[in-house]
């Protein structure tokens, strides 16, 4: 029975500070630690983390799987970008490490195929290919992902942005493949990730909306600023 199978029907909690904000105070493996130990006891099955010492902290913090992703770099391929990254994270205790799985140019110049390959020669770790289309689901499964997630969806050239989860994209990949779909990406409430599980999703993973201070913050704010705020009283 692979880890996968735990997760089946479970919520994965994303734990990370914030890609675009250096100075996000979350940044910090003893803080993403605490936040990982505290939605475990709420129910997550499993802990997304970003990068070796993140995941070693997560890790030392909870009994649940760790998936480890290691963001690096400004190239468009900036999740697990290399073989390297994917295997320096599985060290640091990932049991599945998520790596960009899109066919966009990586900085080491090898292909996803050969980054999994790279990764089954080093460790027993597990495969999530993050992708954005169904195509490039597809071709991720035939080298060798164990499990694939909607992650990219909206953030490449091939998948227009969008306010909401891709629903239809989970459809479409668990029609299309014969491993574990992961919904992932933009969702914020019980019922998007219950829409997630009818359209055939593996697991569901939030990030933001459980696990960022920042980002609700910011969120509420500027909703408030533009025009939520006209009730609050500012005469
Ligand atoms: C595109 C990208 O870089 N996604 C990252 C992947 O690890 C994270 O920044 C997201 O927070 C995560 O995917 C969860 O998504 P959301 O926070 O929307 O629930």
């Amino acid at each position: 029975m692979s880890v996968l199978d735990d997760l089946a029907g479970g919520l994965v909690v994303s734990c990370q500070p914030l890609p675009h904000d250096p100075d996000d105070p979350m940044r910090d493996p003893y803080v993403q630690a605490r936040v990982a130990a505290a939605v475990v006891r709420g129910g997550a099955v499993a802990i997304r983390a970003n990068g070796p010492a993140d995941v070693r902290a997560v890790r030392a913090a909870v009994d649940v799987p760790v998936i480890g992703l290691y963001k690096h770099g400004d190239a468009d391929v900036f999740i697990t970008p290399t073989a390297a990254h994917a295997v320096e994270v599985a060290l640091a205790g990932a049991r599945i490490v998520a790596v960009d799985a899109t066919d966009r140019p990586r900085p080491d110049g090898r292909t996803f195929a050969d980054t999994v390959r790279a990764l089954r020669g080093r460790t027993d770790a597990l495969v999530l290919a993050d992708v954005s289309t169904v195509a490039e689901g597809v071709a991720a499964v035939a080298a060798g992902a164990d499990a694939v997630a909607t992650t990219l969806s909206g953030y490449t050239a091939a998948s227009p942005p969008a306010d909401g989860p891709d629903l239809a994209l989970v459809a479409d990949l668990a029609a299309a493949v014969a491993v574990p779909v992961f919904a992932e990406g933009r969702y914020r409430d019980a019922a998007q990730v219950g829409l997630a599980f009818a359209a055939g999703a593996h697991a569901v993973v939030v990030g933001n909306a459980i696990t960022s201070p920042l980002w609700l913050t910011r969120r509420l704010v500027s909703a408030v600023r533009q025009g939520a705020g006209a009730n609050l009283g500012h005469r």
